[in-house]
């Protein structure tokens, strides 16, 4: 598709210039030689981007910035601006405008910018499609993310939400996994049922199975009444069984035999019950080499295994990142009494050059500490972690001490080099982690999770 640009500049010359450049690039350049005439082709004519003069008699880049914004125009705008007036652009890109580049303009400056723009804007489109096709039968509006790695994921939403297929999710901690299962479940024909979730690492293993099938009073110590199990719970529902990696293998088997034949017993009964659940199951490991080591029963795995999602990780899909700051910023500020806060453009740049290893949690963290400490209305790169500004994270091996220190990270990253290590050392295996570490199991994995830490990462070394 030949993208069509509008170039607004008041000097006759320019605009026959970069027309031709525009051209000779492949695009459909289209001129106006005023704001007000720019507004008039807009109204007329379909436009992918605007490229406009900061300084011009009458209508300037800047009225035409927000005159578009008032008409609803949502086309990316790019100023061109001689150097002397630098600051004024950084103004119009706070005040929306894609990008700015220099005048005299430069070809490689020029290329670079337009591609950029016409490639979020494409996305953005791709995105809006794809959502009013889905919105058409399902509603996905909590879920942040235009990136291909994402749409992809919405994509296999859409496709699996109105089966009772069991869907496995797959990906790092903190990627979205239960947020997706939360999508899946509200946009199927259960939606009017119950979503029950259950952690398999957070829950002793003693009582792992009155968890999930329930008990009779009496039926050991401590059972001083009926209990419903979660697959009670969840029944006409969702059951979403996150971290199922973590479940021990003599539960397994049990849980197999609930997916095949949906009947179970409640713990100290021999009466059958039936369920009629959807299973949706999630994990940051690698279930096929847990299997491959007699880990993980194969035969549950490849009943899980029907229709897998992998999510993305954080930094593959970086183009979502201005998106989740946008949406974290707006949902922890008036939260925390600070309205009409937002990021510097430097302050953006490195957050979106920080590899994530903890993924969306670690940034919405990462946001709500920011929003806290934030003492003016722009959150500039000086306030954010120190970490952020180093590219090998808070889980680097650097010995040398940021200056000022900051004690609180500091001890997290030590904390987090030691689970990491503890992780490495049982090859994953989180009960032997903890004895190592000499914490329990269930405060283990609230570290993990709080530090927003990969265990399958940790085990591989990365
Ligand atoms: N696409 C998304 N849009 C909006 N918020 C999201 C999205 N994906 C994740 N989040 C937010 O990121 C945080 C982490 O998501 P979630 O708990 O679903 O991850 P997870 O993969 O299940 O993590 P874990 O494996 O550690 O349980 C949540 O607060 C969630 O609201």
């Amino acid at each position: 598709m030949t993208h069509s640009i509008l170039i607004v500049d008041d000097e006759p010359k320019l605009l026959d210039v970069l027309a031709g450049m525009l051209e000779q690039m492949g695009y459909r350049a289209l001129t106006a030689s005023s704001g007000a005439a720019a507004l008039q082709t807009l109204d007329r004519d379909p436009v992918d981007l605007v490229l406009c003069d900061l300084r011009m008699p009458g209508m300037g880049g800047r009225e035409l910035l927000a005159e578009m914004s008032r008409r609803g125009h949502k086309i990316p705008l790019v100023i061109m601006t001689a150097y002397s007036s630098v600051r004024d652009a950084v103004a119009v890109i706070k005040e929306g405008a894609f990008d700015y580049i220099d005048k005299p303009i430069e070809l490689d400056d020029l290329t670079a910018t337009l591609s950029n723009a016409l490639r979020l804007q494409d996305a953005l489109r791709d995105n809006a499609r794809l959502r009013e096709e889905l919105e058409g039968r399902h509603r996905f509006d909590t879920l942040v993310g235009v990136s291909p790695a994402f749409q992809t994921v919405l994509r296999s939403i859409s496709e699996v939400c109105a089966a009772k297929t069991t869907v496995l999710l797959t990906g790092e901690s903190g990627t979205g996994k239960e947020v997706v299962a939360r999508a899946i479940h509200f946009n199927s024909p259960r939606s009017a049922g119950p979503f029950v979730a259950v952690n398999c690492a957070a829950v002793p293993e003693a009582l792992l199975e009155s968890e999930f099938f329930g008990h009779v009073k009496g039926s050991f110590t401590g059972a001083v009444a009926n209990r419903v199990g979660r697959f009670g719970q969840a029944d006409n529902g969702t059951l979403f069984l996150d971290e199922i990696g973590d479940m021990p293998l003599a539960l397994q088997a049990k849980i197999l035999r609930v997916l095949q034949d949906h009947v179970y017993e409640p713990v100290g009964s021999t009466l059958s019950k039936t369920t009629d659940v959807r299973i949706i199951a999630a994990t940051n490991r690698d279930l096929e080499k847990m299997v491959a080591a007699g880990q993980f029963r194969g035969d549950l795995f490849y009943r899980l295994n029907v229709f897998a999602i992998p999510l993305p990780a954080l930094r593959d899909r970086r183009e979502d990142i201005p998106l989740f700051l946008d949406r974290f910023v707006a949902e922890f500020g008036p939260a925390l009494g600070k309205k009409g806060l937002s990021f510097s453009p430097d302050a953006v740049r490195a957050l979106c050059a920080y590899p994530w290893p903890g993924n969306i949690r670690e940034l919405q963290n990462c946001v709500e500490r920011s929003v806290l400490s934030a003492r003016r209305d722009v959150i500039e790169a000086s306030d954010l972690p120190p970490y952020i500004g180093q590219t090998q994270g808070p889980s680097g091996s650097r010995g040398d001490i940021v200056f000022p220190m900051d004690l609180d990270d500091e001890c997290a990253r030590f904390e987090r080099q030691r689970i990491i290590a503890a992780l490495k050392q049982t090859d994953g295996v989180q009960v032997r982690a903890a004895e190592i570490l000499g914490i329990t199991e269930r405060s283990l994995w609230h570290r993990v999770k709080k530090l927003g830490i990969s265990v399958t990462r940790a085990v591989a070394g990365d």
